[in-house]
């Protein structure tokens, strides 16, 4: 039985892949990627489906439009309206679950027009869709395994040159066009770009290629690029590259990325692996291709006319011309003359240019252009938004000054509720580690105690585990995805330590492994949800009632038993009754706020509260943590 892949079928039955993923889940059929294969029960059963739609609208216009809509980016080509595509499919097998023959109901649900809707007088009016964007794109990999040049020959074969002969300067970004569109490569190789964009709490990418050069498979940096694309939650595509080289080990590549928890989809993983090389060329089209279906799945949008918001990708001072900034168009659109809000300045832009280097008026989405008008260079990673006028420009910026001075007065005071500590109670908390090891036998030692360490309340998650001392990656990576850093037998070197130190980064440095393993105990423990228990204090009678201009009525009391703090729990009882749950929300002694008072003392109790009366007795209890083993 022969077996075909998901957009190989879609491309022979000529409609787009996210109309076939959708009738495979009216179907019931688990698939992981749109290069997953279906067998020839599923590929008739979607024939048949396909066969019927088109009976049922012979004619519907949408229909058509449909299928013949190029995936990577519409313009504003209306969709068929579907339910919104589910990306990833982690389920296991590509098994078709039943024979039944789809009803009525689930082509309803396969998005299909149907034929009372096709002779409606007036058809139904549908919400304007947000159009398709270009995917963004950025190349990661080891040094030497040729990120460089896979961009130079994506560059070089499918980015139009500049007409006018100039020499197309280094922008940060180019457009290349390809047979399924757009897509926008960011250049600036490796990760420290990426890394500090996000560190800057911005997200660029939508796609990360790894690029593992064949002849020398996985290395340390491919396993940080592979983590940075992981704690971006960005898909990933691993380009094999150099396979032209008489040493090339495909297999091998393939059989070490498994190591990484990367396993190919030859393997029944859902990773996609494509060999290539920059220097032949072989390869590089179905890198593309499948850049261009993981864009589709993901189901990449944005408003040309929405709000204008931005990236800075890189900004230089150009001698002639001042400052330069990339700028990657995430929303709306720019246009020349409008004031652009960059950090806590602005700027009006006098000039755009293309990646090409040609000026243009405006750019939408998924556009990087290079901006002229800012008086300050930008830093890459900063957020940016426009202003119609000056005016509106400075408001900007005013809110962001204030917003900043928040956060840092925040940021001192450091009260944060159990919460914000611990994320929200009831679900399972991930501890998220970075290690570093002198040796992979030690590496690999300290993953194997931390694997039993896990309880059910509490996942580790190992982001990454690498031989020799951290880098400043790592630091970067640690601050964006809350991580700690764990040393063992290296020692980071003072820069590395002083970033840590910037950006609040835990980094810790062990020599004996029981005590690395201690201190994850501690950070385990620090994620168990607590256990609080109600625990008696002190008992009050009251005697007379105070009445204060502010607090109210305050219960002149005398303590029977034990003792009374501020802020403690009371319940107040009236003969047999409670009559009143609450907080201590003030005590006196005399004229003076005091936090506690002991028995056989008067004082008075505030308990916010007006109704308390002579002979209630009230009692105090607080909640204190339960130590657990
Ligand atoms: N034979 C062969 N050589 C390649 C290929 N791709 C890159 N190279 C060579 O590998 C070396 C490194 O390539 P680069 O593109 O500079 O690698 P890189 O990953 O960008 O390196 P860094 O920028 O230093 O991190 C160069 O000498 C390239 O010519 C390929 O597909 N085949």
């Amino acid at each position: 039985m022969s077996k075909v892949r998901i957009y190989t079928l879609a491309k022979d039955l000529s409609v787009d892949n996210q109309k076939l993923l959708e009738i495979l889940d009216s179907l019931g059929v688990s698939y992981k990627s749109v290069s997953s294969t279906l067998d020839e029960d599923t590929v008739d059963a979607i024939k048949g489906i396909l066969a019927e739609e088109s009976a049922a609208t012979p004619s519907a216009p949408t229909d058509s439009q449909a299928a013949s809509q190029t995936p990577a980016e519409s313009t504003a080509a209306p969709q068929l309206q579907s339910a919104p595509p589910t990306p990833h499919h982690k389920d296991d097998v590509t098994a078709p679950t039943s024979n039944s023959v789809p009803s009525t109901a689930a082509q309803a649900a396969s998005g299909q027009v149907s034929s009372a809707v096709a002779v409606q007088e007036a058809p139904p009016v549908q919400a304007p869709e947000i159009p398709h964007r270009a995917p963004v794109v950025t190349i990661m990999g080891h040094v030497d395994h040729g990120k460089t040049s896979l961009l130079d020959y994506i560059r070089k074969t499918k980015v139009a040159a500049k007409e006018a002969g100039g020499i197309t300067q280094h922008v940060g970004a180019f457009e290349a066009q390809t047979s399924k569109g757009r897509i926008v490569f960011i250049d600036t190789p490796g990760h420290e770009a990426f890394t500090t964009i996000r560190a800057r709490g911005a997200n660029v990418a939508d796609i990360a290629i790894i690029v593992v050069a064949a002849d020398d498979s996985i290395m340390p940096q491919t396993r940080e690029a592979i983590a940075h694309a992981q704690a971006a939650k960005v898909p990933l595509i691993v380009a094999i590259n150099k396979i032209d080289l008489p040493q090339a080990d495909v297999e091998r590549v393939k059989t070490d990325l498994t190591s990484v928890n990367l396993v190919p989809e030859e393997y029944g993983g859902d990773t996609v692996v494509v060999p290539v090389s920059a220097k032949t060329g072989e390869g590089v089209e179905d890198l593309l291709e499948y850049i261009s279906l993981t864009a589709e799945l993901e189901d990449l949008r944005a408003d040309p006319k929405g709000e204008f918001s931005g990236v800075v990708i890189e900004s230089k001072v150009d001698k002639q011309s001042g400052v330069l900034a990339t700028v990657m168009v995430q929303q709306g659109t720019v246009n020349v003359g409008d004031f652009l809000v960059v950090g806590e300045t602005y700027g009006k832009i006098k000039a755009l240019m293309d990646s090409a280097g040609n000026r243009i008026k405006s750019a939408g989405p998924s556009t990087p252009v290079q901006v002229l008008g800012f008086s300050e260079a930008p830093v890459s990673g900063d957020k940016v938004a426009s202003a119609s006028n000056e005016h509106t420009a400075r408001e900007k910026v005013s809110v962001r000054v204030d917003t900043r001075r928040t956060v840092e007065e925040a940021r001192q005071k450091r009260k944060l509720s159990l919460e914000e500590m611990m994320g929200p109670l009831n679900e399972v908390r991930e501890v998220n580690l970075i290690l570093r090891a002198d040796t992979q036998g030690s590496v690999e030692a300290i993953q194997g105690i931390l694997a039993k360490r896990e309880t059910p309340e509490v996942h580790l998650n190992v982001m990454l585990a690498g031989i020799g001392a951290p880098t400043e990656g790592d630091v970067l990576l640690a601050s964006t995805a809350e991580a700690t850093i764990l040393c063992f037998s290296v020692v980071p070197s003072g820069a590395v330590k002083k970033v840590a130190d910037q950006k609040e980064v835990d980094l810790k440095s062990f020599r004996i492994i029981y005590e690395l393993i201690d201190e994850v105990d501690r950070l385990i423990k620090g994620n168990i949800e607590p256990v609080f228990e109600e625990k008696y204090l002190g008992r009050a009678e009251v005697r007379m009632l105070i009445k204060h201009p502010k607090s109210g009525t305050i219960a002149g009391s005398y303590i029977t038993d034990g003792s009374f703090k501020r802020n403690a729990k009371a319940k107040v009882t009236r003969g047999k009754q409670v009559v009143y749950e609450g907080t201590i929300v003030g005590l006196k002694r005399f004229k003076d706020d005091v936090r506690e008072v002991q028995k056989g003392f008067e004082c008075g109790i505030n308990l916010d509260w007006n109704d308390v009366m002579e002979g209630d007795i009230i009692e105090a209890s607080e909640m204190v943590e339960v130590p657990q083993a």
